[in-house]
């Protein structure tokens, strides 16, 4: 074990309320706004091949044109109470907004800059009217916050020289000005997600760091803040040099998802996604695959399946209008969502041997298995193993609550669920009431025989 003073603070998940809640949300929305989205990947007719929000990294562009997009936001289309609706329709508990991407344009009026929508045609905050549209709608608010910004005039990738150093602690205090004023500003926030933290001039910020979150988290108590934000004083990042994660959950499934239980090492985490490969700010021409609802649905199932949250991320035009394809999907995950939610909100790693037909969900706290099916088996019999002393009392699809399945026992405590092919494309979920031979609730079904 290394001795660390600034390495990770707490072995274990948080088992406070508010993540328990945040571990209970299933599916979230990330949303990527801001002055990228006005030349939505595009410079006088040319595509720019890379990410939309880092078309300015582009030398297709002088770094000061670009700057001098924030003459041009004025969204006149923007209104913060249909991208709530969205969200809501679409299923999402939770969402994470860009306050400040990596180009350093602020969409709220912060005292400690100059460039902000305070000083754009718009001239309003942005992110007043979202947190409090999002708060109306249910849906819990977690602030993007990106480190690294391009516009400041103290930023360094690395600290090399004397000049560097001075310039850089004038960033620090630029940085921590910021922060606490934006959990001054949106007090219900219920987390920071950070970003922008990975080049050496951050990363030899440990202490500073350390105590920035210690001071954060002083000021919001119960506030998330990931593993994403700091390294410990060995240069580590997501996991101390004692390889324990560091923050409340891990921030490293960005566009990709773990594919077993082992690949999570017991912590809490969410996955971040785009909808075409790698676009997280508007891009007028999507090119390459397009993730379809039915690609997210599995996603979202998979995520719970494997104890995590998954977050679809929108990248609104520079209109301020979410995009006809993003609503498309939300509109077709809703869909599924309403009729299926239960085997995603406040569910858990199952615990069970994976099947081919598709992901066990656990509802937390509760003795209700979910099977949530993207893979029919053609015979209509779908394997599950459970634990010796765990018989099922019931089983049924759960769009059909009052039509019993029948459960055949092949094997000691492993199962064929009988369920006819299912019309339609659709992904279905069955449910599985169990318990435990050891307290005596309920008939089991043992040594059933169709
Ligand atoms: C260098 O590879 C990167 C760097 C930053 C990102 C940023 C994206 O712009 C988006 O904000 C994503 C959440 N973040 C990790 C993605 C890939």
């Amino acid at each position: 074990k290394i001795e660390l003073k600034h390495g990770s603070h707490r072995i274990g998940k948080r088992t406070d309320e508010v993540m328990q809640k945040w571990r209970g949300y299933g599916l979230g929305q990330f949303i990527h706004w801001g002055l990228y989205a006005i030349p939505g990947g595009e410079w006088n007719g040319k595509q720019y091949n890379g990410a939309a929000e880092w078309i300015r990294s582009w030398n297709g562009i002088p770094k000061s044109t670009y700057d001098s997009l924030i003459y041009k936001f004025n969204p006149v289309n923007f209104n913060a109470d249909e991208w709530a609706t969205t969200a809501k329709q679409m299923g999402a508990k939770y969402v994470t907004i860009t306050t400040k991407h990596h180009d350093g344009f602020c969409l709220w009026p912060s005292k400690y800059t100059s460039y902000t929508v305070a000083n754009s045609p718009w001239k309003k905050d942005i992110m007043k009217p979202l947190v409090d549209a999002y708060d109306k709608a249910g849906i819990d608010v977690i602030l993007y916050f990106s480190v690294m910004d391009w516009n400041h005039p103290g930023w360094r990738y690395d600290i090399k020289t004397k000049e560097d150093s001075v310039a850089f602690e004038g960033f620090k205090q630029f940085t921590r000005n910021q922060l606490i004023e934006l959990l001054t500003m949106y007090p219900t926030a219920k987390g920071l997600w950070f970003d922008g933290t990975w080049d050496k001039s951050w990363v030899k910020q440990a202490e500073f760091a350390d105590q920035l979150e210690t001071e954060m988290r002083k000021l919001r108590p119960g506030l998330i803040i990931g593993s994403r934000f700091r390294a410990d004083e060995k240069g580590k990042r997501h996991f101390d040099a004692n390889n324990v994660l560091m923050g409340d959950y891990e921030q490293g499934w960005e566009r990709k998802l773990p594919n077993k239980i082992e690949d999570v090492h017991g912590n809490d985490w969410d996955c971040v996604m785009t909808v075409p490969e790698n676009q997280w700010g508007y891009n007028k021409a999507w090119k390459g695959h397009i993730k379809t609802a039915n690609e997210l649905i599995e996603m979202t199932a998979k995520s719970v399946s494997l104890g995590g949250n998954f977050v679809l991320n929108f990248g609104p035009q520079g209109d301020g209008a979410i995009r006809k394809e993003e609503k498309q999907l939300a509109t077709q995950i809703g869909n599924w969502m309403k009729i299926n939610k239960e085997a995603i909100y406040n569910c858990q790693y199952a615990g069970l041997e994976k099947q081919d037909w598709g992901y066990f969900t656990k509802k937390t706290g509760g003795n209700k298995l979910y099977m949530v099916v993207f893979n029919a088996p053609v015979s209509g019999a779908y394997r599950v193993k459970l634990p010796a002393k765990m018989g099922i009392t019931k089983a049924y699809a759960l769009a059909t609550p009052t039509q019993s399945l029948s459960t055949e026992e092949i094997h000691t405590n492993e199962y064929f669920i009988h369920l006819k092919k299912q019309g339609g494309d659709q992904p279905f979920v069955i449910v599985l009431e169990t318990k435990n031979s050891s307290d005596n609730s309920g008939n089991v079904y043992d040594k059933a025989k169709t």
